[in-house]
């Protein structure tokens, strides 16, 4: 999909509000989101990938944020040569504005796998007789103190031998090691064609509304919450996305 460039910090703001993902985001944002994460067509492959190998069949999955359905495409595609009978993708974000552009971009693409898309907080959500759950890099919006519930409402939505994707940005634990991961992000922004005042206006932006978590402490979260299994599957600089399956 072609769109417009993401300039949204490219002027010198006189106060940088918090991020939002509005209209204006909606507009730029498989430009914004290719340029600002590492990785992030490889992990939607990854998803593509693991869809494949863990949908089970007479289930849902679940694209959790799914702002503009890349990785429900991702999802859907994984499936298409061989899907097991009686699956459904239910892809929801609480971004009218993104659910609005969604549905004409899934449209776009013709399959026989059914795609619902809902626009409301997936914190009001339910889960169900779900195999396969994704979360990319919409966790790390929910506030620190809600995590915990929510991942225990996914855990308990789940089948047994179900998996949960989470795709993050996250913190290391050593300070040392974290500045140099986020100065090899921002070269990686950078090397993008972002400014260093773009660079530091979405820094702003996103500071309060996006409260990361370490490696670690996803580990411990999700295996507290009874995840048997867990896997990093990927990682550039501050960016890695997890796999965690729920026992059979
Ligand atoms: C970084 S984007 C996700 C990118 C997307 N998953 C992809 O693969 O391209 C985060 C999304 O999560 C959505 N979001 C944040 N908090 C939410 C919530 N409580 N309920 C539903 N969606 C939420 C935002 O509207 C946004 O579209
Ligand atoms: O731009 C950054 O530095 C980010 O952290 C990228 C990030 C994310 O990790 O989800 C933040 C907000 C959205 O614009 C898309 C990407």
């Amino acid at each position: 999909m072609t769109t417009p460039r993401d300039a949204i910090y490219a002027e010198p703001l006189a106060q940088v509000s918090d991020f939002v993902f509005d209209e204006r985001v909606v507009e730029v944002f498989p430009d914004m989101i290719n340029r600002s994460v590492p990785g992030y067509q490889s992990i939607l492959h990854g998803i593509k990938q693991l869809t494949r190998h863990y949908a089970q069949p007479d289930s849902n999955l679940y694209d959790l944020g799914c702002s503009l359905g890349a990785a429900t495409l991702a999802m859907r595609q994984g499936l298409e040569s061989d899907a097991p009978a009686a699956v459904k993708i239910i892809a929801i974000d609480n971004s009218q504005a993104m659910i609005e552009r969604a549905e004409r971009h899934i449209e776009g693409f013709r399959s026989s796998i059914p795609v619902q898309l809902k626009c409301e907080d997936i914190q009001a959500s339910e889960f169900d007789s779900a195999s396969v759950i994704v979360m990319n890099f919409t966790l790390q919006f929910i506030p620190p103190e809600q995590r915990q519930h929510l991942l225990e409402r996914i855990y308990a939505g789940l089948k047994p031998g179900g998996v949960l994707i989470i795709a993050e940005k996250f913190k290391h634990p050593s300070t040392a090691m974290n500045e140099t991961l986020i100065d090899l992000h921002h070269e990686f922004k950078r090397a993008n064609g972002y400014s260093e005042l773009e660079i530091s206006q979405k820094r702003a932006a996103i500071e309060n509304i996006m409260k990361i978590d370490t490696l670690e402490t996803h580990r411990q979260r999700l295996q507290t919450i009874g995840f048997s299994e867990f896997a990093i599957w990927f990682q550039c600089y501050n960016f890695a996305a997890m796999l965690a399956q729920k026992p059979q």
